[in-house]
């Protein structure tokens, strides 16, 4: 119901008592509070009083300050193509600086978490070219150092405060918890331990063997369009609802989550709220990253070029419509469903990405390509090669708009970052980035 009047005077409140916390969330971006606190939010309203979130940020403490400004209560905009509703999301009981290093700590060490879930986006991880952590990310290797030398205080990327979290766990001796990748990775639970494991070992062996021992690193498939929030957003929501929300979210009606793993202490019942639990996630993974993810980033880097600012808008260009179409068919002809389920995912993608109503900025999509494009674009190359296909036609392209798109003088200079030092700008080439970050592709594409 519109009223503009009593937007200037209210906030989100809560409605419930404050959850007993029994989750720790890194990485407290606009996609946990539509996804992951939304399902937690669903499980709530069924059964009051247990799974409460305390979430915390992954760099700047603003979207904590935010949140925590309004007791962790906020409105999230269902965004249809029809029109919008609107929800109040109280899962989240307490939101936290990163920084925080005793509060994290003492979420870690207590016994009543039972869960650690991640969304620290795909380069939060810290892998290098190979996959492997990046000892070389000078965060990683000062945060080495930090807890070498047994404070932890300080730990900047996320293996360094998952481990300073977990070895305070240890401490406590607070047994067993899972750790939960909600991240765009292929096989993320299997990336979360490699990355952990290692630093871990170069900490001290013992708590690598007991993390070994008692975390669980369970992998997940998320899926719901979330862009970034607007002043638009914020404004429009305060003349719908007669809440003023600071920390509004918009996202799209579909979602969907599919979960492979132990959970050692226990979990919400998620699947009541419509995740799936699964003994394999590799096709669930692989449909989504293939499909939606590498559809993404084509409309991205192609779409950049030629003047589109969203991934409607994008879409609707027949000649990238018609190049989207036939990376899918590539993608298709190695991914393990049959044609029935592909054309569904292909059909509710059509319509996912030509929503007006959602605004999802390219220029946000386009971020981080040397840690998207291996999942979304190179994998499918590899899996065409290893079933006697060719390359494609789709995969060289993308690449040669992404080097446009390096090139262009408004791009990031951290986009160059994960590709060293050796690179001169004006002539990259698709040979010279294989080279840094699909040496096994170099021939073929
Ligand atoms: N937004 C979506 O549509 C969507 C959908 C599916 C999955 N995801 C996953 O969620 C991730 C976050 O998306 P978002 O929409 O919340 O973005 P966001 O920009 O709103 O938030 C990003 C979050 O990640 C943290 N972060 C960023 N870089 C980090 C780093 N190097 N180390 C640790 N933490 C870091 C930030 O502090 C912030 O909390 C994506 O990268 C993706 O892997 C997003
Ligand atoms: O969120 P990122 O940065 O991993 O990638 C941008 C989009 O491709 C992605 O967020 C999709 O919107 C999302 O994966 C949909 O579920």
């Amino acid at each position: 119901m519109s009223n503009p009047a009593a937007a200037e005077v209210r906030v989100p409140t809560r409605t419930r008592p404050h959850p007993r916390i029994r989750i720790a969330h890194l990485g407290l971006g606009a996609f946990h509070r539509a996804h992951q606190a939304w399902y937690t939010e669903l499980v709530q309203r069924a059964e009051p009083g247990d799974w409460g979130i305390e979430a915390f940020t992954g760099r700047s403490p603003a979207q904590a300050e935010t949140l925590a400004a309004q007791d962790g209560v906020y409105t999230l905009v269902v965004r249809a193509a029809e029109g919008d509703t609107f929800e109040r999301i109280e899962s989240i009981a307490a939101a936290r600086d990163g920084n925080d290093t005793e509060r994290w700590r003492a979420r870690l060490a207590d016994p009543d978490t039972a869960i650690l879930s991640l969304t620290i986006t795909e380069a939060g991880y810290r892998r290098g070219a190979d996959g492997e952590l990046n000892l070389a990310d000078a965060d990683v290797a000062a945060d080495l150092q930090r807890l070498r030398a047994g404070t932890g205080e300080g730990c900047v990327s996320a293996p360094g405060r998952i481990v300073d979290g977990l070895r305070a766990r240890r401490t406590a001796g607070s047994g067993p918890l899972a750790v939960l990748s909600c991240d765009n990775l292929a096989d993320n639970g299997a990336v979360t331990r490699a990355v952990v494991g290692a630093l871990a070992a170069r900490v001290d062996p013992e708590l690598a063997a007991w993390i070994e021992a008692n975390v669980s690193f369970v992998s997940s498939m998320v899926d719901r369009i979330t862009p970034a929030t607007t002043d638009a957003d914020r404004d429009e929501a305060a003349t719908e609802t007669g809440v003023r929300d600071a920390a509004v979210i918009v996202t799209e009606p579909f979602t969907e989550w599919i979960i492979a793993g132990e959970f050692p202490a226990g979990r919400p019942s998620w699947e009541h709220a419509g995740a799936r639990i699964v003994d394999e996630i590799e096709p669930h993974e692989r449909r989504k990253l293939w499909l939606l993810n590498a559809g993404h980033s084509l409309l991205a880097y192609a779409g950049l070029a030629r003047g589109h600012e969203t991934v409607d808008a994008a879409f609707a260009d027949p000649v990238l419509a018609e190049r989207l179409e036939t990376l899918w068919s590539e993608a298709a002809a190695v991914l393990p469903q049959d044609a029935e389920e592909i054309e569904a995912a292909r059909a509710a993608l059509r319509e996912r990405f030509a929503n007006p109503r959602i605004r999802h900025h390219l220029a946000q999509i386009a971020l981080g390509g040397a840690h998207k494009l291996p999942p979304r674009i190179f994998d499918v190359v590899r899996a065409r090669l290893a079933a006697g296909l060719d390359v494609g036609t789709t995969a060289g392209p993308v690449v040669e708009d992404w080097i446009a798109y390096l090139q262009r003088p408004d791009t990031p200079a951290a986009e160059w970052a994960p590709l060293g030092g050796g690179v001169n700008p004006d002539d990259l080439t698709v040979d010279a980035l294989l080279a840094i970050l699909a040496p096994d592709l170099r021939s073929a594409l």
